[in-house]
């Protein structure tokens, strides 16, 4: 079989060149792009690595955001290289690479949360930047120890998502999707400075939720402060709350209304548009980010791929932000 063409640009190896392929056949990598293990057996590396965990064992309600990276890949395969909305070529400005899914244990919480960490140490042990995508929430725990334990600090965090995942526990264990940003807030891997939730919406327990919550300290824009406010002056906000500190972001695709995501685990009514998360996201060009995730796609509540779009495009705009900032550097 002949040889599949990419698109080769600023020295860079992009997607399968869909003018050529068809975009519907062949290997699903993140937006086409190469394999990360086939770059470097050519002896090249990638500055942005994009890693799928596959994982569901935290979670309190719909099981199948094991099922998630495959879907967010099949979702990205009609992605395009330039990105109007920012007038950047994310491909073509740095190298970019797929490298495929971590191995976790599902089974054992303990040692899957131990592989992700150690697998996203090893991934950005060469200084590449990593976006995750999930999986439930409680790989967020983690990916914030790789993060802050890389910025050799504390690290800002943005958070969208229609849930705190600030509690305590469930059913008496500490690690689940429910839980992740509370585990990181008491092992000191955030900046309590610096730290948002986008988003937010729905019942709680109960009052005492928000108390702690704000004792980490944690900010609030909730999906309704978003829609009275606005995206631009939520960006505002936003960007004076983490001004040039190291951010994670982490971003729940519950943080979409059902209407523009069914496909998740733990739904709740009143969310965001698609339009008006890729906005924000747009909005935060500059930041100093040092990593992120798209976390809680379960496919076998998605229709028409809905989910999966949304979370494709997403991802896309967090590799521009990435993309851009690495090189400006
Ligand atoms: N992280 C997500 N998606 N959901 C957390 C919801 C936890 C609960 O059942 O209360
Ligand atoms: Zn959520
Ligand atoms: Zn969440």
């Amino acid at each position: 079989m002949r040889e599949i063409p990419r698109i080769i640009d600023n020295g860079n190896i992009g997607p399968v060149n869909s003018t050529l392929v068809p975009r519907y056949s062949g290997e699903s990598t993140f937006a086409l792009l190469p394999r990360l293990r086939d770059l470097e057996t050519a002896g090249r590396s990638a500055d942005i690595k994009i890693v799928g965990a596959p994982f569901d064992t935290g979670v309190s309600y719909r099981p199948g955001a094991r099922f998630g990276p495959a879907h967010i890949r099949q979702a990205s395969r009609l992605l395009r290289p330039y990105n109007p909305a920012t007038d950047t070529s994310p491909f073509a400005q740095v190298q970019v690479a797929d490298a495929g899914d971590m191995a976790l244990n599902p089974f054992h919480i303990e040692e899957a949360i131990a592989t992700v960490e150690h697998d996203a140490l090893e991934l950005t042990a060469d200084g590449a930047s990593l976006l995750t995508i999930g999986g439930d929430h409680t790989i967020a725990l983690p990916l914030l120890r790789a993060a802050s334990q890389r910025a050799g600090q504390p690290v800002a965090l943005l958070h969208f998502d229609a849930h705190l995942d600030t509690w305590d526990t469930y059913f008496g264990a500490d690690y689940t999707h429910g839980t992740p940003f509370r585990r990181a807030a008491e092992e000191g891997l955030l900046d309590p400075s610096a730290l948002c939730h986008v988003g937010t919406r729905g019942p709680v327990y109960s009052k005492n939720d928000l108390d702690d919550d704000a004792r980490f300290g944690f900010g609030i824009i909730t999906s309704a402060d978003l829609y009275y406010k606005g995206v631009e002056a939520v960006v505002t906000i936003l960007r004076e709350r983490i001004g040039d500190k190291p951010v994670y972001i982490s971003l729940d695709i519950d943080v979409l209304d059902p209407a523009h995501a069914p496909g998740t685990g733990t739904p709740e009514a009143g969310g965001l548009t698609s339009r008006e998360l890729l906005e924000m996201l747009r909005g935060l060009r500059g930041l100093n980010i040092l990593g992120a995730d798209v976390v809680e796609v379960l496919p076998s509540y998605d229709h028409a791929e809905v989910t999966g779009i949304a979370a494709a495009h997403a991802c896309y705009d967090l590799l521009s932000l990435m993309a851009d900032l690495r090189a400006a550097k």
